[in-house]
């Protein structure tokens, strides 16, 4: 498992460890991986240049404090080894005097204008010391200077480092170069997507850090270590009967979608419950069929929800799956459900996930969710009483004791109709083999990502059923990466 930790966290660790350290040798740390993650990139760009670093251009965005210092250190090895460095104070005149220093002798300039190309633009406006926005000059700067690639310095400037809210202006990064552990602005939220490829370096960190992380993310390994694999003496009723109540005479697709999920996950027997019978047959003879929840015997998960409805009979079908003592996927239709009738869950003491989108979010909580979305996915966990799975880039996964995790695979090519159902149908799968909740929810969503990234190899256009047809190589894929 990786994690992510705030700011505080961040500093109380660095404390630990700098109390052990010669003053500034931590900063000397960082600055050497950042430099060296500069080299590659500059590497990268130049292949036929001696080294890369030799002749190219790089321009520092130096702010006030120790972030600017970073960069301003990084710059000057830059500069030792025969880049054209130009740093720009952008909080008046104040800047890290000793890395200014350096940055000087190493024979880079302070300047107030610098060229308006670059191979590499240093963002060192703000670290984790920054509030939200940027500085007048940081702006003036980012829109008249072309840079070949814009790397930022711990974080993306102007983010909200504890949240991933950009609620202001904020720096656009092709990589950022963490220092020690990741912060949540690299895996949540708008700030996720400012954050460009994340390298981290390890300053040594690590064993000062709290065991507990404020975002979690979820690995290959947790995967595997979470997964049921059928052994011996597993039957197919051992390995968890997962019962699938969506679609409609209207809506077949959805019971289709929500049962290929369903079929690619763990369990052993995929029950459908509703009125799409015909259509869930033909496409996946091995599903067995009922009209009804009722009548579909016992199982160790239910989804309900996706087109099924919201009136009086889907209103029946969701209190019957409700009813039973087996944790419980809602999706779609039973979110509209119990946003009108929350009492429907008041009496539900089994596990229930709760997957909605913005809007469905919208419908449950009463007002759209917070730019902090992991704050917004646990008010609901907690007021329900349930996991959430709060969809969209960065899907983010809430319990109701307020674990938050952030999930680092999908793209935006899975913003496809049904893609969710087949979602949905996945989860139900990984809860039936006795997965709880929340590890449910963030194994499904880590996989369903993979298999939108499989479906959409070569910029391939991908529909949700080319979602459900890569899912069985996803697991594969996931399951053996580990
Ligand atoms: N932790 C570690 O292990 C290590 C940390 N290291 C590095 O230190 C970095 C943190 O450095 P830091 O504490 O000096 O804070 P940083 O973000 O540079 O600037 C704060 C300054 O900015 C100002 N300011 C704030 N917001 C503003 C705004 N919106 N617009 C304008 N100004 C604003 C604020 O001024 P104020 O108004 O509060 O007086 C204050 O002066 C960290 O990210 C990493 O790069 C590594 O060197 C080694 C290991
Ligand atoms: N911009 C985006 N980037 C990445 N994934 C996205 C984005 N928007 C939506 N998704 C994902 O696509 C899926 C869409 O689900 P949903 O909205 O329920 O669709 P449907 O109801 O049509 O099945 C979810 O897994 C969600 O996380
Ligand atoms: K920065």
């Amino acid at each position: 498992m990786n994690g992510a930790w705030s700011a505080a966290a961040i500093r109380r660790a660095e404390a630990r460890l700098m109390s052990l350290l010669p003053p500034g040798a931590l900063m000397q740390r960082a600055a050497a991986g950042l430099a060296a993650a500069c080299a590659r990139i500059l590497r990268q760009q130049h292949p036929e240049r001696q080294g890369g670093v030799y002749g190219s251009t790089v321009i520092v965005l130096a702010g006030p404090g120790d972030n600017g210092g970073d960069a301003l250190y990084a710059a000057a090895r830059l500069a030792d080894r025969g880049a054209r460095v130009f740093a720009v104070p952008v909080m008046g005149e104040r800047v890290h005097p000793l890395a200014a220093a350096a940055l000087t002798r190493a024979g880079g300039r302070l300047v107030a204008q610098p060229p308006d190309h670059c191979d590499l633009l240093l963002d060192g406006v703000l670290g984790i010391g920054g509030r939200p926005g940027l500085p007048g000059r940081a702006l003036d700067q980012l829109g008249r200077i072309h840079a070949r690639a814009v790397v930022a310095v711990d974080v993306p400037s102007g983010v909200d480092v504890d949240t991933g809210a950009v609620p202001a202006s904020a720096v656009t990064a092709d990589v950022t170069v963490a220092f020690g552990a990741r912060k949540p602005c690299h895996v949540l939220g708008r700030a996720a997507l400012l954050t460009g490829r994340l390298e981290l370096v390890d300053i040594g960190l690590a064993p000062y850090l709290d065991p507990h992380p404020a975002v979690s993310v979820a690995d290959e390994a947790d995967i595997v270590g979470w997964w049921h694999r059928p052994g011996p003496d597993d039957d197919k009723y051992t390995r968890g009967v997962v019962g699938v109540a969506a679609g409609s005479e209207r809506y077949p697709g959805a019971a289709v979608l929500a049962t290929a999920g369903a079929l690619a996950g763990p369990a052993g027997y995929v029950r459908y419950a509703g009125a799409a019978a015909e259509a869930v047959r033909r496409r996946h003879p091995e599903v067995v069929c009922t009209p009804t929840v009722k009548e579909a015997g016992r199982v160790q998960a239910w989804l309900a929800g996706p087109g099924f409805g919201t009136d009086e009979a889907a209103l029946a079908e969701l209190r019957d799956a409700l009813v039973s003592p087996a944790p419980v996927v809602l999706d779609a239709d039973a979110l509209t459900l119990i946003g009108e009738y929350p009492s429907v869950l008041s009496r539900r003491e089994a596990p229930v996930v709760l997957t909605p989108h913005d809007r469905e979010y919208e419908r449950l909580y009463g007002s759209p969710p917070r730019e902090d979305r992991g704050a917004a996915a646990a008010a609901l966990a907690k007021r329900l009483n349930c996991t959430v799975l709060l969809k969209g880039h960065h899907t983010v996964v809430a319990g109701s004791d307020g674990a938050v995790w952030a999930n680092p695979t999908g793209r935006p090519q899975l913003a496809t109709a049904g893609s969710g159902d087949v979602l949905a149908g996945f989860m139900a799968s990984l809860l039936a083999s006795g997965m709880d909740g929340v590890r449910a929810a963030v194994a499904a969503a880590f996989v369903h990502g993979r298999a939108g990234g499989i479906a959409a190899a070569g910029h391939r256009t991908v529909t949700a059923s080319d979602v459900a047809r890569a899912l069985p190589g996803a697991v594969g894929a996931v399951l053996s990466r580990a």
